[in-house]
């Protein structure tokens, strides 16, 4: 079983950011999480890729074809595509270039894809949906992970609106899922307060409280109400606050998707099956 991590996100919301990080503290903790670059528009990240799209083509090359003339978010679009329709490619960069799957140590396949900013690739389009059922036909348990600017999510207005984006994603992906509210380490003092409260699991009637205070909220009260009710009382969306500047914030946010992914109990269960035939040799009579 390999494990994989598709982070996705409005632009600049803090995905190349997200993946250095969890790289380095994977690799304090002895563990090794590779990154895949899939933004065929990236300049420049931070962290050293397992693999990079843009050798398999870039947006410029999109954007300057006499025939395609494609603009940056069409071109982009185009790049996804030519992806999946180039999929043997990826495969030959995830799986060392073998035909059949090759079966690493459990540590080298845990990988986090860094996705372009485009949220429609996400929210309606097929590409995202294709890109994950590509990777669990290559063996890979996916977990998609939803970063939002925390900065954006600090009047209530725009806490819905960031629900929505957020629910949006969940329902066109249909997969294992994580919110995560990036640069909190960026929040005043009054606003991680007012987060904070917006995050508290319980806080009854909540969503009633954020139509207090901005336009959109007053003027479509009962819709804001009904549309937070209906988030409160399903638990639809749960966001994870991240402070990269906390080393056990990043901990405890890697613990939680390793949990959703299963991947600490493979190993488990790997221990186990390599106990019972030793026990059997050792006592024949059994
Ligand atoms: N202080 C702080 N800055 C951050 C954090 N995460 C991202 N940033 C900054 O936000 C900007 C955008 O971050 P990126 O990681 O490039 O965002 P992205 O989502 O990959 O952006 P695109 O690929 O362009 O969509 C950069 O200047 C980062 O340094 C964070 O946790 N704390
Ligand atoms: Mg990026």
């Amino acid at each position: 079983m390999r494990f994989a991590q598709i982070i996705v996100g409005p632009a600049g919301s803090g995905k190349s950011t997200y993946c250095s990080f969890m790289q380095q503290h994977a690799m304090d903790a002895k563990r090794n999480i590779q990154v895949v670059n899939l933004d065929p528009a990236a300049e420049h990240f931070t962290y050293s890729p397992l693999a990079d799209i843009r050798e398999l083509i870039h947006l410029d090359d999109a954007m300057e074809d006499d025939e395609l003339q494609y603009g940056p978010n069409g071109g982009l679009i185009f790049c996804l595509e030519f992806l999946i329709e180039n999929q043997d490619w990826l495969k030959a960069q995830l799986c060392g270039g073998e035909d059949e799957l090759m079966v690493g140590e459990p540590d080298d396949d845990y990988i986090l894809f860094d996705m372009p900013g485009q949220i429609e690739l996400f929210t309606h389009l097929k590409m995202g949906k294709q890109l994950v059922q590509l990777l669990e036909s290559w063996n890979f348990r996916t977990c998609v992970v939803f970063c939002l600017d925390s900065q954006f999510m600090v009047d209530g207005a725009k806490f819905i609106s960031g629900t929505m984006a957020a629910l949006s994603v969940m329902a066109n992906m249909e997969q294992a899922h994580v919110n995560v509210l990036t640069k909190v380490d960026l929040l005043s003092a009054d606003a991680r307060k007012q987060l904070d409260l917006y995050l508290e699991p319980d806080a009854h009637n909540l969503m009633g409280e954020l139509t207090i205070g901005s336009s959109f909220g007053e003027k479509y009260r009962k819709l804001t109400e009904a549309i937070g009710s209906l988030i409160e009382d399903f638990s639809l969306v749960r966001f994870f606050p991240l402070d990269t500047q906390d080393e056990e914030s990043i901990g405890d946010l890697l613990l939680q998707i390793d949990n959703i992914l299963q991947f600490g109990e493979d190993a488990d269960v790997q221990v186990r099956d390599f106990d019972e035939p030793d026990a059997i040799e050792r006592d024949p009579d059994m």
